[in-house]
């Protein structure tokens, strides 16, 4: 199949619009998506933020119970010994904290006596308090909890490192994540008499922190080493506990900076090990602890499924997917319209081209444009009139030749070559029609003594004369010629009759031998004629003129100025 210049211009023009849509979408719908992954990770890093202002609040929560607890004066007088009934309304204070906030498992008064022996300790056992009394009260003086705290001044808290509590006798808080707070004791003065410490079960602070986030978002927590306390395998959670160790920096290495406190968030994505199947985005923030504690800071990230985010991506790719089919179609017809529009005047420069090679017809063309094709059509019109006016130029020179070829120049009479064609077809014709027709010979009488006496311009004369008076002479349909010379011939169609051609021959004569006027001498010039006739004296057009020229002679012989049949072997010629 062949394409024109239109549809080539067409599917040019279509496919670079298409193209640049195809990839202005692309590019849209890549940049849309990243922006949506930012975006979506910035969310992630204020619901992270949020996360850990919680978590302050939930601390600072904590550390006013302390200080409520280490400020009662039941606290001071349990631990300067002043009798159990102090103690036993430290009980009473610590069960109905306790009762208030089920994530407290343990609460203890602590002396700072020798060892740090337990004073005053409530336990959570089974959902009930208990309260630990005699031999179950341990020395905890060897704890850094304990004596971190009497390091401190009064009202401030100690925060323990986040571990697995491995305690002796800690009921419900046995191989729970357990974080310890507490706040020393002192008098009026500041003398340190102990330390109040709370125990608390983080798994309860981690439901309460997870409760409120979308079902798939996903809650991490790690330590001042990056060993993960809170991980959605709850087997990486605490590694260290059992040997093997787990480290956020290992598992997203983006983080490796908040670990080490050079920043403060990190951003991730993950498609490796467990997220293989479904990739996820993760933001984090690193906390440093606004307390003494022996963690420095803690490493707070949330997870979502890129899969979500993406959900709103694969939408909007949807819509720029439309938009690209859309524009691509639009592309198509409007390319067709500007390859239709920029080749129609070229097409119609092709078409007035085609005609006038093949007639000469000159179409019309767009040369009103002010363009380079307008610039064209002028230059083209202007060499399509050149051509036509060398045609014509040709065209006349070749009549002129024809007629040149075929005429008497002196006389402007048909010439012996035309006079044999004509001679021809009136054989032709009168066989074909069962007619017949007669020749004339004419021949001037002593033309040359004309020549020599008036000049070859009387000369001319006489036969330009000659050849007037012969046509003037003859019906349309006979044939006047110029042989040559002086001599002439005239074929009369359709005459048969003898006496017809006599008398139109004598009638011939008399006008011929008119004296022609020639400057103040009018010239006086005789003629001799042979008449053949067709078919009688010849049967070929050679015959035929042959013939007549003999006749003509006989003529001559005979004393000129007269004219003879052919037919008229041995007769004298008729003279006038
Ligand atoms: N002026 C003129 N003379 C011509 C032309 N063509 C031929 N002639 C002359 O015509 C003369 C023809 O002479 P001829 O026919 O031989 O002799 P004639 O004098 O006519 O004698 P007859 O035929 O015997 O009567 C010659 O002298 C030619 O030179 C021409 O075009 N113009």
């Amino acid at each position: 199949m062949k394409f024109g210049i239109t549809s080539r211009l067409a599917l040019v023009l279509a496919l670079v619009g298409m193209l640049v849509s195809g990839f202005t979408g692309f590019y849209a719908f890549s940049v849309s998506r990243s922006l949506l992954v930012q975006s979506a990770q910035n969310e992630l890093l204020t619901s992270t933020q949020v996360l850990a202002r919680r978590l302050a609040l939930t601390r600072q929560e904590i550390s006013r119970n302390l200080l409520v607890l280490a400020t009662h004066p039941a606290a001071l007088a349990s631990l300067q010994g002043k009798g159990p009934a102090s103690e036993q309304q430290l009980v009473t204070l610590f069960e109905l904290v306790m009762e208030a906030n089920p994530a407290y498992f343990q609460v203890r008064l602590i002396s700072v006596q020798d060892g740090g022996p337990e004073q005053v300790r409530v336990d959570r056992d089974s959902g009930t308090l208990l309260r630990v009394t005699g031999d179950d009260l341990q020395e905890k003086g060897h704890f850094p909890y304990v004596y971190e705290t009497l390091k401190l001044p009064f009202g401030e808290t100690y925060l323990s490192p986040i571990t697995i509590n491995h305690e002796r006798g800690a009921h419900a808080g046995l191989e729970r994540p357990t974080v310890q707070l507490a706040t020393p004791v002192t008098d009026a003065r500041g003398t340190v008499f102990g330390v109040l410490v709370i125990n608390v079960d983080l798994n309860g602070v981690f439901a309460m922190l997870s409760a409120d986030l979308p079902p798939d978002f996903q809650l991490f927590l790690a330590n001042r080493n990056g060993d993960f306390l809170i991980h959605p395998d709850p087997t990486h959670a605490f590694g260290f506990d059992k040997g093997r160790r787990y480290l956020v920096q290992q598992e997203f290495p983006e983080t490796a900076d908040l670990v080490t406190g050079k920043a403060t968030k990190a951003f991730a994505q993950s498609n490796q090990g467990a997220y293989a199947d479904a990739p996820i985005l993760l933001s984090f923030m690193g906390r440093p602890l606004d307390v003494a504690s022996g963690e420095d800071r803690l490493i707070l990230g949330l997870a979502q499924p890129l899969e979500s985010v993406l959900r709103q991506a694969d939408q909007l790719g949807a819509g720029i997917l439309r938009i690209v089919a859309l524009v691509c179609l639009g592309c198509l017809v409007l390319a067709i319209f500007l390859a239709r529009a920029i080749t129609r005047p070229i097409n119609m420069m092709n078409m007035a081209i085609q005609r006038f090679s093949n007639d000469n017809h000159m179409l019309s063309l767009p040369v009103a444009r002010q363009d380079e094709i307008g610039m064209l059509a002028r230059s083209f019109q202007h060499m399509q009139n050149l051509i036509k006016r060398q045609v014509e130029d040709l065209q006349d020179s070749r009549e002129e030749l024809e007629h040149l070829a075929q005429h008497d120049m002196l006389t402007d009479l048909p010439n012996r070559r035309m006079f044999m064609e004509r001679l021809e077809q009136a054989i032709a014709r009168a066989l074909r029609n069962d007619e017949e027709f007669a020749l004339l010979f004419i021949d001037v009488d002593n033309f040359k003594q004309i020549n020599d006496t008036l000049g070859h311009a009387a000369g001319d004369a006489v036969l330009r004369t000659v050849a007037q008076r012969l046509a003037g002479s003859t019906r349309k349909v006979d044939t006047v010629a110029r042989l040559g010379g002086d001599e002439f011939v005239v074929l009369l169609d359709n005459f048969s009759q003898r006496e017809q051609i006599a008398g139109f021959t004598e009638k011939l004569l008399a006008v011929l031998k008119t004296p022609m006027p020639f400057g103040e001498n009018p010239i006086h010039v005789e003629f001799s004629i042979g008449i053949s006739q067709f078919p009688e004296n010849g049967a070929t057009s050679e015959d035929i003129i042959n013939n007549a020229d003999r006749a003509m002679y006989k003529t001559k012989a005979g004393g000129r100025n007269g004219y003879r049949f052919t037919s008229d072997a041995n007769t004298q010629p008729n003279l006038l």
